[in-house]
């Protein structure tokens, strides 16, 4: 018997709005059935058109907590303060890698750090803004934050941009189709293979 090879962990991090979740989305409608996203858990209110078990899968503070005791996490973290919690669940990514999938994890420095512990082998790519000014209009411009979770996510963003060197690969997202365009060739040449 022939044991697929194993799959490939991706972290891609960078600060909120950067627009780690619309480059995300492209990179996967691009490289298709050989690598999947993990779909992270979090105690943080779903936005509006946000759906579960998609966007995230949305615990109570109860619930994460109990999971997080049972040992359900590769990792989680409480981000940005204000007792919201985000993690990476077991289940999102084991059974993936043991088919030989990629798992693209879209996560938090700390976060990172934590799975490159455990995974040193995986694959880390920073998406990095432009310039801070494009990220506050960004974060801006969505509009599901309140102006103080956008002070505080500026605030992160500085402490994450400076972690960045820590990461093998960067990419600016200055547009969506260069970032994405840039991420499958790092992929690629770290050996992801195209589907059978
Ligand atoms: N290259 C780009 N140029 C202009 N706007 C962009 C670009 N990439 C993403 N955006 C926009 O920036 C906003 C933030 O993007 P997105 O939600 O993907 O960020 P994110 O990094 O996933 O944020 P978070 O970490 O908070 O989930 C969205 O309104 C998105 O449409
Ligand atoms: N350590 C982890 N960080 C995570 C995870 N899922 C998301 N994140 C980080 O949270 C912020 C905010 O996300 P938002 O959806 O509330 O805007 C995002 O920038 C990610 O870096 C996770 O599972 N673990």
């Amino acid at each position: 018997m022939i044991a697929a090879k194993p799959g490939k962990l991706v972290v891609i991090s960078g600060p909120s709005g950067v627009g780690k979740s619309t480059v995300v989305r492209q990179v996967l409608k691009q490289l298709g059935q050989s690598v999947r996203l993990s779909v992270s858990a979090t105690t943080r209110p779903p936005r509006p058109g946000e759906r579960e078990g998609v966007d995230y899968y949305f615990l109570t503070d109860a619930e994460f907590r109990r999971r997080r005791e049972e040992g359900d996490f590769l990792e989680c973290i409480e981000v940005f303060g204000r007792g919201h919690w985000y993690g990476t669940l077991w289940s999102e990514v084991r059974s993936s890698l043991s088919q030989g999938k990629w798992v693209i994890l879209e996560i938090d420095v700390d976060g990172a750090g934590e799975v490159l512990r455990q995974f040193p082998e995986a694959v880390t790519i920073f998406i990095r803004p432009d310039s801070v000014e494009e990220l506050e209009r960004r974060l801006r411009s969505r509009g599901t934050e309140s102006e103080d979770a956008v002070q505080r996510r500026l605030a992160v963003a500085r402490h994450e941009l400076q972690l960045s060197s820590q990461y093998a690969h960067q990419v600016v997202n200055d547009t969506v189709d260069q970032a994405v365009d840039q991420i499958c060739d790092i992929l690629r040449s770290r050996g992801l293979e195209p589907e059978a």
